[in-house]
């Protein structure tokens, strides 16, 4: 299976039954990656924390066994690879895995490992949960009215990373193409630009939405808001809200009311028979799908956060997003990510954060987000026992006011502790 790993002796494989169904053996193998930068502070931190859950919360009849697998600067630096075929073979077998953050150079250098594992994988959504812990500082006077899940979609949109840099060959090609063969005229400074290419399917954004929808349903939320810049972008951004309305109304026609419908009602009957039709969906526990143009989008999260509840959006959106509501929160500090494919059960846990350099090495950083993953990962594997306790003993150990730098230096009497004391802290509270 491997050419240069040697596989676990010890565990077994999770596997993938009819229905998407995964069967979850007691002692699964759950491949990992470090990560660079911060990665090896917070992963040493938050492993310990998932076993102590894990074994206080089936008496040691359930274990993970972990399988270390290589990315970023360690598996360069050890096999002269940033992202070793092994590694994707792990992933693509053991089908379920957990991350640190991995470097990407700005404006030059290897493309991101962290998208090409999303990509090579076809982890389509990217599910990033925000909710506020009482007691965590916030910039915000109500962080608390804060509850929202992103649905990003992981694998298109300008991620794909079809660009051309400013004076090349390609560049000068693919402008002239566009000018002269498709008329493009607007292009303002033709001889130094360089061009990025935007790709966005039906076939994409069908997916992710219906993972949203599925999740939505599933969890009784309120509203599902597609989120796009469709004025702009009209046939990228502005198809995916069609796209995403179009869906909900033929897959999940008796179980939501989009704005959609309200938009027809309201052009056939006038604004009291379309609000009328909404209150009544509500009233039936109809799931809401609604949508909001990207940049408005950013300022109600901060007036009006109540407003919203499960987000669908494009890449790039998604990920602007994310750290923006996690700063509501709190901070990067305790923001979870998961990049799963609903399909085929592949999915693959890290933190919202990336590899913080500064403060590489320090044993000062917030290992939350890993280990809020962690429970996601948990979750998914349908041990909710061990993911609840994880998250009851974050909440204890925040309000005993026991924190690292980040919470602290917005904390009135916090004592700030290192990232490994903080990881005893939550599992003395267990
Ligand atoms: N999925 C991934 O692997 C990701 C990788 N990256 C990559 O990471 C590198 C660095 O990116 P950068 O833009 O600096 O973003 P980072 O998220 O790495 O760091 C930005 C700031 O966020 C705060 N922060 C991050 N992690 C934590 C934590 N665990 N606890 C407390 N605070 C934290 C720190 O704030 P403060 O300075 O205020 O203390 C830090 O300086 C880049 O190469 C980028 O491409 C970025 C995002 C995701
Ligand atoms: O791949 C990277 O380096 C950045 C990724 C990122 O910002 C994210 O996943 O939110
Ligand atoms: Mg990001």
């Amino acid at each position: 299976m491997f050419e240069k790993y040697t596989a676990p002796t010890a565990g077994e494989k999770i596997t993938i039954g009819e229905n998407s169904q995964l069967n979850v053996p007691n002692n699964p193998i759950i491949p990992f990656i470090e990560g660079d930068g911060i990665g090896p502070d917070i992963w040493n931190a938050s492993v310990r924390v998932i076993d102590a859950a894990v074994e206080k919360a089936y008496n040691g009849e359930k274990k993970i066994e972990w399988f270390e697998v290589l990315a970023g600067e360690k598996a360069f630096n050890q096999t002269g690879e940033w992202l070793p075929a092994d590694t994707l073979t792990a992933f693509r077998e053991y089908l379920v895995g957990i991350k640190g953050p991995l470097t990407t150079p700005v404006g030059g250098g290897i493309r991101s490992l962290n998208v090409a594992l999303r990509q090579e994988l076809d982890l389509f959504a990217c599910v990033r949960p925000v909710r506020y812990f009482n007691g965590v500082p916030s910039p915000v006077k109500h962080p608390e009215l804060v509850d929202m899940v992103i649905f990003r979609e992981n694998s298109e949109d300008i991620y794909a990373g079809i660009e051309y840099a400013e004076g090349t060959d390609e560049v000068k090609k693919l402008i002239s193409f566009l000018r002269e063969e498709l008329g493009a005229k607007k292009i303002r400074f033709p001889e130094t630009s360089g061009i990025g290419i935007k790709p966005v399917s039906k076939e994409g954004t069908e997916r992710l939405v219906r993972s949203a929808i599925e999740y939505a349903i599933k969890q009784n939320r309120k509203s599902l808001t597609l989120v796009h810049k469709g004025n702009i972008m009209k046939f990228t951004e502005g198809a995916f809200k069609t796209w995403g309305y179009e869906l909900a109304e033929r897959e999940y026609g008796d179980k939501v009311f989009t704005w959609a419908q309200y938009d027809r009602i309201k052009d056939a009957e006038g604004t009291d028979a379309a609000n009328k039709a909404q209150s009544s969906a509500e009233a039936a526990g109809k799931l809401i799908v609604k949508d909001v143009i990207a940049d408005a989008f950013l300022q109600q999260i901060l007036t009006r956060p109540a407003e919203y509840d499960v987000i669908a959006t494009l890449n790039l959106n998604g990920d602007y997003i994310s750290d923006a509501l996690a700063a509501q929160v709190g901070g990067i500090g305790i923001a979870p990510g998961a990049n799963i494919n609903y399909v085929t059960g592949h999915a693959v846990f890290e933190a919202t954060h990336g590899t913080a350099p500064k403060y590489a090495g320090l044993d000062k950083v917030n290992p939350g987000s890993v280990i809020l993953s962690a429970v996601m990962m948990l979750e998914f594997l349908g041990w909710q026992e061990a993911a609840d306790s994880i998250v009851k003993s974050l909440e204890k150990t925040i309000d005993q006011k026991t924190v690292t730098y980040d919470f602290a230096r917005m904390m009135e009497g916090a004592n700030e502790v290192k990232t490994s004391v903080f990881a005893d802290a939550l599992i003395k509270n267990l």
